[in-house]
């Protein structure tokens, strides 16, 4: 398992509620894995968790530490070390130009006006894409505003990168393109999915499952569970069970 210790990822009795019921409860983790692989089910708790890690939103209960920070308290350090990937870049992307959007976290981090130019039009020239700069971002398409998502997550340097499913309904090349990009990238990744295929190289696994871990291990042992009991639930008739 390859590591990097100075950036410990340690969860302790994390909890979360929300609409009065628990959507995490209990969770204790530290890891220092390098790819970190979340898998679960639909509503299982995995976006509440990406949101927690990245400091967007604060715990019920217990405490989260990365790299030794509370991202939700300390956004200095959190802007610093964690970037984040969303499902779907419509719920990420806020400016109608790719250039200004790529500007917008580099300027959140303190960079001035000039700065964030010269290192946005250095991202888009590494990804080779300069020719989007004063593209509407309207104008691309999925798999475009995720790679324009990813750029502007990249260009911000994070030490860690939260994926919160970020190839859902992108076609096969897309997400080898993407993935590729990323794994290229010199940044410790959390990547959540409900898909195994996703996670099968990672070095390290967590289960969640009605928001509490329920296996840990490596990406061969937990995905042989989990795809098993995927697998059994599929043979049932009970739609209901997707709902809790
Ligand atoms: N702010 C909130 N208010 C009420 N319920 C919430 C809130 N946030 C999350 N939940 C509920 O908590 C559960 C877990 O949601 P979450 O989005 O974290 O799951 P998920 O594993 O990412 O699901 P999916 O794979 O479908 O995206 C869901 O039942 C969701 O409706």
């Amino acid at each position: 398992m390859s590591e990097t210790g100075d950036l410990t990822i340690r969860l302790d009795d994390l909890g979360y509620e929300a609409g009065g019921r628990a959507v995490l409860s209990g969770l204790t983790l530290q890891s220092s894995a390098r790819r970190i692989g979340v898998v679960g089910r639909n509503g299982s708790g995995k976006s509440t968790l990406a949101r927690l890690l990245a400091g967007l939103i604060a715990p019920s209960s217990g405490h989260i530490s990365v790299a030794g920070h509370d991202p939700y308290r300390d956004r200095r350090a959190a802007l610093k070390t964690i970037g984040i990937l969303f499902q779907n870049p419509d719920h990420q992307i806020i400016f109608p130009r790719v250039a200004e959007e790529i500007s917008f976290g580099l300027r959140q981090q303190g960079l001035d006006k000039a700065q964030a130019s010269q290192r946005t039009e250095a991202i888009l020239t590494s990804f080779d894409k300069l020719h989007w700069k004063d593209a509407p971002v309207t104008a691309l398409s999925q798999g475009q505003k995720h790679l324009v998502c990813m750029m502007s997550v990249l260009a911000m340097g994070p030490r860690l990168l939260i994926l919160d499913e970020p190839y859902a309904g992108l076609d096969i090349p897309t997400r080898r393109q993407l993935s590729r990009h990323l794994h290229r990238a010199d940044t410790r990744l959390l990547h959540i999915s409900h898909d195994p295929a996703d996670l099968a190289d990672y070095d390290q696994l967590f289960w969640l499952d009605r928001g509490t871990i329920v296996q840990q291990g490596t990406a061969a042992e937990v995905l042989r569970d989990f795809t098993a009991e995927m697998d059994r639930l599929g043979e049932l008739d009970d739609i209901a069970d997707l709902a809790r």
